[in-house]
């Protein structure tokens, strides 16, 4: 078979390639890989790596169905024979057999002796806090990329961008009951943020912790527990507040505790806390807020004052497998924002006038990683810890 029998790119049109590259671009040395037993891994692995890209939605379209199905759900209390699966969810045995079997492909499940049973993986996802509601918020992304030429081109309305109206201070913000369905998806979702930031933030020194953007004040709620002498102070518009307070009250550290409501768009951040976390707010908001909010933080910060940026980051000039193609299409559907890099939120602090940034890469950078930096005890001497 001839490589443009096989309609690769015509040699002549390869252009200056590396090498490996080259070879990738020629159906023969596919064959050659496939016949030569020292070889044929790459073509095994290559193969399945583009397989994995190639099935995704498939993939993420049958675990919606196990979740809304709630098989797994039904898993978890015990193994059970697939009729006990294919009733319940009013799906023809023979068809449950299907979605059975591809629960574990994915390795969310599996079958022994006629019984079907969860494995580790399928415990996992049920365990991992907010993930589920995660799962069964996609299907509104899902419509949204249906056509993804014209995603791409801008030439969609994205459903998305109307999703988490209290998000952006829209109309929805002035609504208390949207605000708390849509807080409570957010706020399950930060247990893992929370603990992820906290371990690579050292915390110890900080007297007042400010968390702007705090939504329902789980990360507080967190660092509040890790150091029992923390006073904090949760920033966030007014329909949050409610369920903020409700959260401090319930984990009796109302005490500790100030709310303040207020839009960081149109209102001056509260003075006295000496370090500020945002902790998944900037990739929400455009260049031109951010720049504008890590001003009025800098501002509201005393000289030596600490900065906490925690969210998922793209990996800029190295991409990510994860957070540069969820969060950044994510991102992109919700029109407002963007998914930036550590490097690039380091230099719009610094633009802001903070020095001694750090940007740590999260050991899970689909929950989230930490940009850390310093007010300069030089900028206002006025000021003072
Ligand atoms: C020790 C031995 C040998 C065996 C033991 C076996 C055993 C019991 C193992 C347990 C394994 C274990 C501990 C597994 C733990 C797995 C975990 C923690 C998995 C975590 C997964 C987290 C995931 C997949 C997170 C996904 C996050 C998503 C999809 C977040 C989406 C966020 C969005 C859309 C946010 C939007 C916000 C906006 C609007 C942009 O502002
Ligand atoms: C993506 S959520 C993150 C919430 C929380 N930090 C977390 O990680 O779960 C973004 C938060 O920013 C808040 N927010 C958005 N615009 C705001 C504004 N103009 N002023 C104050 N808070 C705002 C939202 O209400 C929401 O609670």
């Amino acid at each position: 078979m001839s490589d443009a029998a096989a309609g690769a790119v015509p040699p002549a049109r390869r252009g200056r390639q590396p090498w490996a590259v080259r070879l990738g671009l020629s159906p023969r040395f596919h064959a050659f890989c496939a016949r030569v037993p020292g070889l044929r891994h790459i073509a095994r692995s290559e193969g399945a790596a583009l397989f994995d890209i190639v099935q995704g939605f498939v993939q993420s379209q049958a675990l919606l169905a196990l979740v809304e199905l709630r098989v797994l759900h039904r898993l978890a209390e015990g193994p059970v024979p697939l009729s006990a699966l294919a009733g319940p969810a009013g799906v023809p045995a023979e068809r449950m057999a299907i979605l059975c079997k591809a629960g574990a492909g994915l390795g969310l499940m599996a079958c022994r002796r006629g019984m079907w049973r969860l494995t580790v993986r399928g415990a996992a996802f049920l365990t991992v806090p907010g993930l589920e509601a995660m799962v069964r918020h996609h299907p509104v992304l899902y419509r949204d990329l249906a056509d993804p030429v014209a995603f791409f081109r801008g030439e969609t309305q994205p459903e998305l961008a109307g999703f988490w109206p209290y998000v952006f201070g829209a109309g929805g913000a002035a609504d208390p009951e949207l605000a708390a369905r849509y807080s409570a998806l957010m706020a399950d979702s930060q247990g893992l943020v929370a603990a992820d930031t906290l371990r690579m933030v050292d915390l110890r020194g900080v007297r007042h912790l400010m968390d702007v953007g705090g939504g329902t004040g789980a990360f507080l709620a967190a660092a509040g527990t890790a150091h029992p002498a923390l006073r904090m102070t949760l920033f966030d518009l007014p329909a949050v507040v409610p369920a903020a307070t409700a959260r401090f009250a319930a984990a009796g550290m109302a005490g500790r505790v100030e709310i303040v409501a207020g839009s960081f768009r149109d209102d001056p951040l509260p003075r006295g806390a000496d370090a500020v976390s945002l902790v998944r707010v900037l990739y929400d908001h455009s260049d031109a807020t951010v720049a504008a909010l890590l001003r009025a933080v800098h501002d509201a910060l005393p000289a030596g004052g600490r900065i906490v940026v925690s969210e998922p980051m793209s990996g800029g000039d190295s991409p990510d497998p994860a957070t540069d193609v969820y969060f950044s299409v994510y991102t992109l559907a919700m029109q407002t924002g963007r998914t930036r890099s550590g490097a690039e939120i380091a230099r719009m602090l610094v633009q802001a006038g903070f020095s001694d940034v750090k940007t740590i890469a999260g050991f899970r950078p689909y929950v989230t990683s930490v940009v850390t930096a310093a007010r300069s005890f030089n900028t206002d001497p006025q000021k003072s810890v």
